[in-house]
């Protein structure tokens, strides 16, 4: 269950940055409805090793979905199975309301799909102000982050952790994703730095864009999410609004262990 961090609800306030497109009314009429991503009775493993059984999943975009469980419950294996680098056994993903079982990873990072795995994407030869440069957008997302800005001439591999994982979401959002994928996203980092992230997420959700995120600290996540998923041995167990668990964190614990 984490640390249990402050929580802190929806803080916004950090400055819009234009990288993550805006909704279209037309886009924003639909948001109800089309799903970004879907999964239907879906079924993925590891070579003849299976680990996700029959999940059913939808994430509307200006969604936040929390992905929650206990280790091994097999939440990396769902988001690597959405992002495409583990092929289904049965069952059905659509993205963006097409089927979308055997297109390839870049495929679906073309259709606005960004993975962020728990290794942080980072180049670690190149200062945070060249990485940013690599990518159209990224001067301006590095106004996410005014501790990335006074970092700007720092080579990624010299930056904390912490600095490094708000390079990694730096990178990803000035791809402008349509869909964020992410994996532990503040392990080992301190809770200050989690609160921020978690808050960057929220914002990004609010500008459009479909998040689902594992994170370790379901108090904190929870304050940002709209519904959350709990998975055990590879199933989904439970699916409620983010405020079901944020006001039972002890009915959640016992959920995980049950
Ligand atoms: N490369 C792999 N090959 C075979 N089995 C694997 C592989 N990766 C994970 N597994 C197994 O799949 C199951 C689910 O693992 P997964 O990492 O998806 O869970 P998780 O919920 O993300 O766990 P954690 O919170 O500890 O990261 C576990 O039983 C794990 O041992």
């Amino acid at each position: 269950m984490g640390d249990g961090g402050p929580g802190g609800g929806r803080s916004g306030g950090h400055g819009g940055v234009s990288t993550v497109p805006e909704k279209s009314p037309a886009e924003s009429e639909q948001s109800g409805p089309s799903a970004a991503i879907e999964a239907r009775g879906l079924s993925a493993g590891y070579g003849r090793v299976p680990v996700l059984r029959d999940i059913d999943l939808e994430v509307r975009p200006g969604e936040v979905v929390a992905l929650l469980g206990p280790n091994g419950a097999g939440k990396t294996t769902l988001l690597r199975t959405l992002a495409g680098y583990s092929r289904p056994t049965s069952g059905e993903i659509r993205l963006f309301g097409e089927p979308c079982n055997r297109v390839p990873v870049y495929r679906r990072a073309r259709r606005g799909v960004s993975f962020m795995g728990e290794e942080r994407h980072v180049f670690p030869g190149l200062t945070v102000r060249q990485s940013l440069r690599l990518v159209r957008g990224g001067a301006e997302s590095i106004e996410l982050f005014p501790t990335l800005a006074d970092r700007s001439r720092h080579r990624a591999a010299l930056l904390s952790g912490g600095e490094q994982q708000m390079l990694a979401l730096a990178l990803a959002l000035a791809r402008a994703p349509r869909l964020l994928l992410i994996d532990e996203l503040s392990l080992g980092l301190a809770p200050l730095v989690r609160e921020r992230l978690l808050d960057t997420v929220r914002e990004t959700a609010d500008r459009g864009v479909a998040v689902v995120v594992v994170e370790q600290n379901a108090r904190s996540v929870l304050s940002r999410a709209d519904r959350a998923y709990v998975m055990r041995r590879g199933e989904i167990v439970d699916e409620s609004p983010a405020s079901r668990w944020l006001t039972d964190l002890d009915g959640l614990a016992a959920l995980y262990l049950s």
